[in-house]
This record gives C-alpha cells, structure tokens and sequence, in this order.
C-alpha cells in the first residue's frame, strides 16, 4: 500500500532512495524491487496516489486535470518571439506526467538514438532501446475501432490525398522495423485498456499490480504526500534528503546505497539548484552555498512547441474517441540530410546525416483547444476540429533558473521558443500551417468544414502566418534536457551514461531531463526505457545478473 506516514525510527532503513513516483520514478521503484529482492527501496511521491482515482485513470478527462490541484502548473518568462502566456502542466500524483497526458506511445527514431550516442550517450543505442521498450508493461496499442470516429477516419484519408502521403496502420511498427516514420498519417498507438477507457500510465503498470497484491513487493515503499527539499552533502557525497511529511512532520532519510532524482525536467534541477548543486554563479547571486559547481543544471532546457489551426464543423463531433487527438501526421520540409548543415553543435556535432526523417508532426484535436487562440479575439465554437504542427527537432533551447533562495517559489522557465538563428522552428510551423490548409481543401474532411475560425483566411503570407502561429504557440508538454546525460569531456553534461551525476557519489537522474536532445516524438516510451535502463544498470552494479544484455 501508499502511506503519508513514516516514523523517525525508518529513516535509516533504506538501501534506495527514489525522489519522484512518476513515469520513470514509478518503472524504477517496481523493477528495483522485482531485481533486488534482499534491498530495500523507498519511493518518495509529492502528490497523492490514483490508485482507484477515476478523475485521474479514465484518459478521456485529462484535459481537466490541467490546472487543477493535481498540477504544479509552471508559467513561462517572456518569450520575446514566441507566447509568454503558456502555463506548463506537471502532474502531482503518482504515476507523475503519465498521469495526467494523453499516452500518445512512440518509440524513438534510430536517428534520435545516433544523435544521443554520437553526444556521448554511450550505449543509448536504437537496438537497446527498442528491447527496453519491448519489456515495458504498459499496454500500448493502436486506436481500438471502436474508438474511431467518421470525422477522424474522413480527416486521415484527406491527409493522405491532399499530401500523397501512405496511411500508416501501426506507427510503432513501422519505427521498430525501418528505424523512424517518413511522410505518413495514422491513428495513433496510445498506453491505455481499449474496454474500459483508463490509462496504462506508468502507475497503473507497475505500481498498481502490487497494490492490489498480485505483484508482491515486500521490501518498496511508496511515500506520497511528501516532499523532498533538499539533498544533503558530506565532501562529494550524496548522504541524505530532507522530507516534508503530510502531517507536516520533517524527517532526514539515509540511504544506505543512493538516491535517485526522478522528479522530472524541472523539478529534478529545482531540487538539485536549491541544495546547491548547479552553476556557481547562479547559486552564488542568490545566497546558496555552492556544495558542486555544475554548470549544466537547469541549462539545454528543450520542448516541442506547436501552434493551431482551427475550423469550425457543421455537424457534431462523433463522440467515439479515446481522448480527442487520436491522429496524427508527419511529414518532411527540407530537403535530404538539410541536418548535417546544423550551425548548433549541441545538436548534431558529428553531423549525422537525417536522409527523409519526418521534420513536421500534428496532431488533430476534435476540441476547440483554444485557450491560446481565444486570448486574442477568435471564437471558440462548440463544434471545433484543429490541427498542430510542432517541431520535431527543435533548434531553439532555453533553460531553468532559480529567481530565489527561497525553496516556495517556482523556478523561472526560459524556453527561448523560437530564438535559433537560422529561423528553422518558426520556418517548420509556417510549413505545417500551410500543409494544413491544403488537407482542408480535399474531400471528405472538406465536407465536415463550416469554416477557418483561426488564423483564418485573411492571413495568408509566410510572414503573417509565422507571426500567427508564434503568438498562438503552445507546448506538447514536453519539456526535457535539463540534467542533460552527456560525455566525460562535455562540461556542460549533468550526468554520465550510467546516469551518475558528474563529479557526486550517491546520486543518480533518472527522467526526462536526461534527454541530451529532444526526441523526434512525443517522449513518454523514451522516459519509461529510461526508467528500465536505470533499474537494470543499478541493480547490476548490486550484483543483479538478470537479463540485462551487452550494452553495444
Ligand atoms: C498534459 C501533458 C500531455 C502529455 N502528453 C504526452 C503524450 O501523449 N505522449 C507522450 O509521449 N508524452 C506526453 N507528455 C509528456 C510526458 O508525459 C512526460 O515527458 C513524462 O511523463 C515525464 O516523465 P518524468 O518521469 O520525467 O517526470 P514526471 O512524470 O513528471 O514525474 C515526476 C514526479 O516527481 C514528483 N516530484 C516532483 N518534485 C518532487 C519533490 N521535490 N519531492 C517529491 N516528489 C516530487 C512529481 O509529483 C511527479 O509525480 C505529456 C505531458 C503533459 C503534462
């Protein structure tokens, strides 16, 4: 079971020490029991447990989980080229962000993996990650039919027709067996039980078996309600953290072993800055002993952004959905290997060719999602349907900073949206704004169509249109690289390829902010391997000879 309680007389029971029970947090906690049956493993949790929390588990109410009580909802410093208004969503509950998202399931491109490997990633490999990916235990398939609307399957064929573009039957399986998604269009693969409608969240596959007593996991712990506030240093070494119980109680926990920091891309750096480890200057503005001068935390700070477009229907939307963007599209902009002419070294510095890789996404929403739109004038009609281009590979890169000694106030998140030279991100929306209006013109999605409500067709120039889509821009949620893994000789790396922090002992990352580079989709299956990979690697430096294989 979940408990808020722990007694003074734990805190030295412990061999590990899981800081965040989300989506790897959650993968790490139940693998580290399964392998390491003689240690002992407390997971620690902010939020509450879904555990029997329909507002939580049934996937079709996500959206109003955003903003609620379950969300630490971060805002965004100005954007001088891009929207200033974006409120980022990071749920507090267990099952963290695989809680409260929409379970969109990608595997990650070959690509991706090279660009990772070619960083220093030793051994994040497409091989590995696809066997990792394999072994997760969430149920991850295709839209169920019975989940596909007329409106939706319409919408698909005009991609198809309108782009001369294949429809693409299982998009997992098309990256598994040729490495990556080219132009296509599909329904999505989504983490989530096609009978019922409730999520595969990481919670919900590896956590919630052993509460309902199928899994026996005598030797985890999980901890909600409770805060972590600190890390706390003997010369290089991770020694303890301070927690905030529920009851308001103030504990110090020793792990015997480590600590691992789960607790995403932007609170894993929070966490790591308030206990002094970071940039030294940063730290030394604000009146924070510098414990380890590492001035990677907080820094590469990476996202997906997209913008909108929007038509107003002339008849209902079906209701058959599994959670109102159940497609997507993906399509190529530059020309051939156009990668290999990055300016940013942080991006590809062996220059690896990207040959066709799709370097435009969107997904389709059978919603008015309009909280940006509507914030300058447009209507918001019941009857709505958009789609939202992102940016695969984005080139623009902010960061996370501290504003405050004080551990109550909310770091400030700089994204940057929109700020890299060579005007590639913003060019990529203005691309996808216009492959947009061309599905619009082709029978069947045609005949849905009342209207463009936004931007609408008075703005029809490239430059009319980028300034559109940057000031409607939003995120796909999915900020990353903060703790960024990386080699030996890039000082700017957070962590090492066995996800230990440079230059500690007794501490490890394991989460999103560990993404040296933005993966070319949606990242949840990616921070899930990740969880995987930190379980096999740490119960193997224990003595564990599982099933791990060779890391090539
Ligand atoms: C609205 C939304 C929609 C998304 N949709 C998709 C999608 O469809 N597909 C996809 O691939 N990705 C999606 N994502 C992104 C994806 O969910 C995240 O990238 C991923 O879940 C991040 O996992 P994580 O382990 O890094 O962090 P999280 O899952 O956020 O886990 C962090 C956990 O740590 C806890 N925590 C934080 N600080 C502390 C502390 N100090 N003490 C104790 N506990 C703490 C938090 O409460 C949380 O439970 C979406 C994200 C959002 C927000």
């Amino acid at each position: 079971m979940t408990t808020p309680v722990l007694s003074s007389s734990q805190v030295n029971d412990f061999d590990y020490v899981i800081v965040g029970g989300g989506t790897a947090g959650c993968v790490i906690a139940s693998r580290l029991s399964e392998y390491l049956p003689d240690k002992k493993i407390l997971m620690i949790e902010a939020g509450p447990s879904d555990f029997n929390d329909d507002r939580v588990l049934k996937l079709k109410e996500w959206l109003s989980l955003l903003g609620g009580d379950l969300d630490y909802d971060y805002g965004t410093t100005e954007q001088p080229n891009g929207n200033s208004h974006i409120r980022h969503s990071r749920a507090r509950v267990l099952g963290g962000c695989s809680s409260h998202n929409t379970l969109i399931s990608f595997r990650p491109f070959e690509y991706d993996m090279q660009i990772w490997e070619s960083l220093g990633c030793r051994g994040w490999n497409f091989k590995t990650m696809m066997r990792l990916i394999d072994n997760l235990r969430n149920t991850v398939q295709p839209v169920h039919a019975r989940h596909r609307n007329k409106l939706c399957k319409d919408w698909v064929q005009s991609c198809s027709t309108a782009l001369d573009i294949p429809i693409i039957p299982d998009f997992n399986k098309e990256i598994k067996e040729t490495g990556s998604l080219q132009q296509g269009v599909g329904f999505f693969s989504i983490s989530y039980n096609p009978d019922d409608g409730r999520r595969s969240s990481a919670s919900v596959a590896y956590i919630h078996p052993i509460l309902r007593g199928e899994q026996k996991a005598p030797n985890l712990t999980i901890l909600t309600h409770a805060w972590v506030s600190k890390l706390n240093l003997v010369s290089k070494t991770v020694k303890s953290v301070n927690i905030t119980l529920q009851s308001g109680a103030k504990l110090t926990i020793t792990p015997k072993t480590e600590t691992i920091l789960c607790a995403g891309a932007v609170d894993t750096c929070r966490l790591m800055l308030l206990s002094g480890i970071g940039p030294k200057q940063q730290l030394s503005d604000l009146s924070i002993p510098v414990v380890h001068d590492l001035p990677g935390v907080g820094e590469n700070l990476v996202d997906h952004p997209e913008s909108i477009i929007m038509w107003e229907l002339n008849a209902p939307v079906p209701t058959e959905t599994t959670m109102d963007s159940d497609a997507g599209i993906f399509l190529r902009r530059e020309i051939k290997n156009a990668a290999t002419s990055h300016s940013d070294p942080a991006l590809n510095p062996k220059r690896i060719p990207d040959g066709t890789v799709a370097d435009i996404m969107m997904h389709c929403y059978q919603i008015p999602f309009c909280l940006n739109t509507v914030r300058l004038g447009y209507e918001a009609p019941l009857n709505a349907f958009c789609m939202t281009p992102n940016i695969p590979r984005p080139r623009s890169r902010g960061r996370i900073y501290l504003t405050s000694a004080d551990p109550s106030v909310k770091p400030a998140l700089d994204f940057r949206y929109f700020t890299d030279p060579e005007g590639y991100d913003a060019a990529t929306i203005v691309a996808g704004l216009k492959a947009a209006r061309e599905v619009a013109k082709q029978a069947p999605f045609r005949d849905w169509i009342k209207k463009e409500v936004a931007p609408g067709p008075k703005v029809q120039t490239d430059e009319e249109l980028s300034e559109y889509g940057r000031r409607v821009a939003h995120t796909v949620y999915h900020p990353a690289g903060t703790t960024k893994m990386g080699a030996a000789n890039d000082e700017m790396a957070v962590v090492d390829p066995e996800l230990r922090v440079r230059g500690l002992k007794g501490l490890r990352v394991a989460d999103a902010g560990v993404f040296p580079t933005m993966t070319s989709i949606n990242p949840m299956l990616t921070v899930l391997a990740i969880g995987e990979r930190a379980a096999e690697i740490i119960a193997a430096e224990a003595g564990w000879r599982g099933q791990i294989q060779p890391r090539l």
